[in-house]
């Protein structure tokens, strides 16, 4: 058995690929859509791990799908936390729980859903402005 992708669906597609890909860094790996189910199903994979996917299911009658919190996170492995998060601050997101630890960070995507950062490797040393910096939000 191989694990293939796990699927969200979500209320904007411009909103969503702007974040998953110009913000987060994933790259479009190919699209499909149904006119008999009024859906599109985009798919994102992280550059060099395209086997393993994220698939956006947007339906084109909107639909309100509340939060569903046995569902918990999205996790992606990053080569500097710090960077990362500098980079996704900087572009209007906000880190919900910051990498104080040098290892792992929360964010959520336009549809609240939570994606964690964790550091690849052995954690990094602990700087500033991390170190002390508050949680924003749930995550
Ligand atoms: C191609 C494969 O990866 C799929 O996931 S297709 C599964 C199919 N998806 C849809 O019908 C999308 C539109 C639907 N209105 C929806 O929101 O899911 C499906 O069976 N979806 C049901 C599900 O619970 O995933
Ligand atoms: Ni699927």
């Amino acid at each position: 058995m191989k694990y293939l992708h796990t699927m969200v669906r979500v209320a904007d597609v411009d909103k969503s690929l702007d974040f998953y890909c110009n913000k987060l860094g994933l790259k479009e790996t190919r699209r499909m859509e149904s006119e008999q189910g009024r859906f599109t199903l985009i798919y994102l994979a992280a550059p060099g791990d395209e086997e393993t996917e994220l698939e956006l299911t947007y339906n084109w009658d909107p639909e309100a799908y509340g939060e569903g919190r046995n569902f918990g996170h999205l996790a992606y492995e990053v080569d500097n936390i710090y960077e990362t998060c500098d980079r996704l601050m900087k572009a209007g997101v906000t880190i919900n729980r910051p990498p104080r630890d040098g290892w792992m960070a929360f964010i959520r995507s336009p549809d609240n859903i939570s994606i964690e950062l964790l550091q690849k490797g052995k954690r990094l040393p602990e700087q500033e402005p991390w170190a002390s910096m508050p949680n924003t939000g749930k995550w």
